[in-house]
């Protein structure tokens, strides 16, 4: 019996002005007051823009706000780059690390992810460590050694159950409809389990959260959500539309 309570988590990546925050985040709050509440934990995550925006239009409900990246650093002269602290200040309980976009724009290694998942902590944030291959990874049989290694070198010093999420974000599946099948979901999920109780030991390993990201919609949600692994999903595409994030929030 797991007790780990899953998370959505909606990265709306690079996308929306105000009108477009304020709806969808509003959407979800109506959702909130009117709908059941769903088995799980909410969260979404605007671009830096709307993050003020949104953090004030979600206060004092369920729904949690977080960021998309932070510096490594708590502050000083990196124009153009958001303190974890000022994430924190602003309202944010979580900002994403390490997604492979970021990984791939802006040439983040491991050494970085890890520093900004410690800048996370300090700020007393989540981080949420995004790991994953890609497809050439994958056709060469390298899966479960990268994502591995990449967690390895992502992880906070200091990570625990309560202060990190892992998400598993297949580069191959995001954005473009191609999800992995509930096999290559589990089978992934149950191998960075087993190197977080390497690095962490059995219990924290039990008791911290890995999402899956990657092409989750409301159709292939509630399948990937019942793996004994997956404790829930960082959302793209999905999290847009305010029905889809909760047909998905629903699944769990
Ligand atoms: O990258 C993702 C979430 O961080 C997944 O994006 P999609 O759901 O659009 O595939």
């Amino acid at each position: 019996m797991t007790t780990r309570r899953k998370l959505i988590a909606g990265n709306w990546k690079m996308n929306g002005l105000k009108a477009d925050g304020l709806a969808l985040a509003r959407g979800i709050v109506d959702k909130l007051k009117t709908a059941p509440a769903p088995a799980c934990d909410l969260l979404v995550c605007p671009p830096t823009s709307l993050v003020a925006l949104v953090a004030e239009a979600v206060g004092g409900s369920a729904l949690a706000v977080g960021g998309q990246d932070c510096h490594a650093k708590a502050s000083g002269a990196h124009t153009g780059d958001t303190a974890a602290v000022a994430l924190a200040d602003l309202g944010c309980a979580y900002v994403i690390v390490g997604h492979s976009e970021r990984r791939t724009d802006h040439a983040e290694t491991d050494a970085v992810v890890k520093a900004k998942a410690e800048a996370a902590l300090a700020a007393g944030m989540i981080a949420i460590v995004c790991i994953g291959e890609t497809l050439a990874q994958r056709d060469a049989g390298q899966t479960i050694e990268i994502n591995r290694s990449q967690l390895r070198g992502s992880l906070p010093e200091g990570s625990n159950a309560t202060n990190t999420v892992i998400a598993y974000e297949p580069v191959w599946a995001i954005g473009t409809g191609r999800v992995a099948t509930p096999a290559q979901a589990q089978e992934v999920h149950a191998a960075i389990r087993a190197e977080l109780v390497q690095k962490l030991g059995a219990d924290t390993a039990g008791r911290m959260r890995i999402l899956y990201g990657g092409s989750m919609k409301p159709d292939n949600a509630k399948e990937l959500l019942a793996l004994p692994d997956v404790d829930g999903g960082l959302i793209g595409g999905a999290a847009l539309k305010v029905a889809d994030f909760w047909a998905i929030a629903e699944s769990c």
